[in-house]
């Protein structure tokens, strides 16, 4: 998969580049380009921004400097170009396994009030564009967003995770949360492991697992049981 990710602020996407990501991309299982977008600015104060039609507060990316930056970066093929805001669709874990898909991003960062909106109506004309938003809070630009979803895209490639069932047993893959997980030692500062976590019956500690699962989700996001397909949920888990 390859990455691209236009930004004024390039060093701001740098922890990407560390840890289980950092290794995949020195492995070539991605690459990750990350460009400034004052590079195709032709004045003397690289200016990327101007006041918005209409009257209002904040600024308005412009779309020149904008079309010139993807005209370029998107040139060889076609990418699908996600925009990072607020209005846009929620950006879930069906929707990462769904970039995860993708052959090529490329990731544009707003800032200040947003980027004109003719850029992505231009850009709509050559490439998929997708607007989404990580949460229902204000961020003072993208980048942030960015690497949430890179970090959600990229542990689903390939070779990345260490164990690939991993990703399978997440929370969200079956569209639950997951329960709660413990370790050594059996007991800290009075608080026990569950006995049947120690018992060695798999059957009975994945009942137990679902169970918590469907709890945690019931208490905390009963919104996702809603959203379960048809035969998601057995007899058992019924009945809970
Ligand atoms: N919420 C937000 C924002 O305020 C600015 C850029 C991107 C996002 N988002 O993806 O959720």
């Amino acid at each position: 998969m390859r990455i691209d990710v236009v930004t004024i602020f390039p060093e701001y996407l740098d922890p990407l580049r560390q840890a289980l990501l950092g290794r995949a991309i020195d492995r070539g299982l991605l690459t990750l380009d990350v460009h400034d977008l004052r590079a195709w600015t032709h004045d003397v104060h690289k200016a990327v921004d101007d006041s918005p039609y209409g009257g209002g507060p904040g600024m308005v990316m412009k779309p020149q400097v904008w079309g010139e930056a993807l005209d370029e970066l998107c040139a060889s093929g076609t990418p699908r170009l996600v925009v990072p805001t607020p209005a846009g669709r929620p950006f879930t874990q069906a929707v990462a396994r769904e970039y995860a898909a993708q052959p090529w991003l490329v990731f544009a960062c707003g800032r200040y009030e947003g980027i004109d909106q003719r850029v992505l109506d231009d850009a709509a004309r050559r490439m998929p564009v997708d607007e989404v938003s990580i949460g229902d809070y204000v961020l003072v630009g993208g980048e942030v967003a960015v690497m949430v979803m890179v970090e959600a895209v990229a542990r689903l490639l390939p070779g990345v995770l260490g164990n690939p069932a991993s990703a399978e047993q997440d929370s969200f893959s079956d569209g639950l949360l997951e329960g709660p997980s413990y370790t050594r030692p059996e007991v800290w500062r009075d608080l026990a492991v569950p006995d049947v976590l120690r018992s060695g019956n798999h059957g009975a500690i994945d009942r137990w697992r679902r169970d918590q699962a469907l709890a945690r989700t019931f208490h905390r996001r009963p919104d996702l049981l809603d959203a379960l397909p048809e035969g998601a949920l057995d007899k058992h888990d019924r009945a809970q």
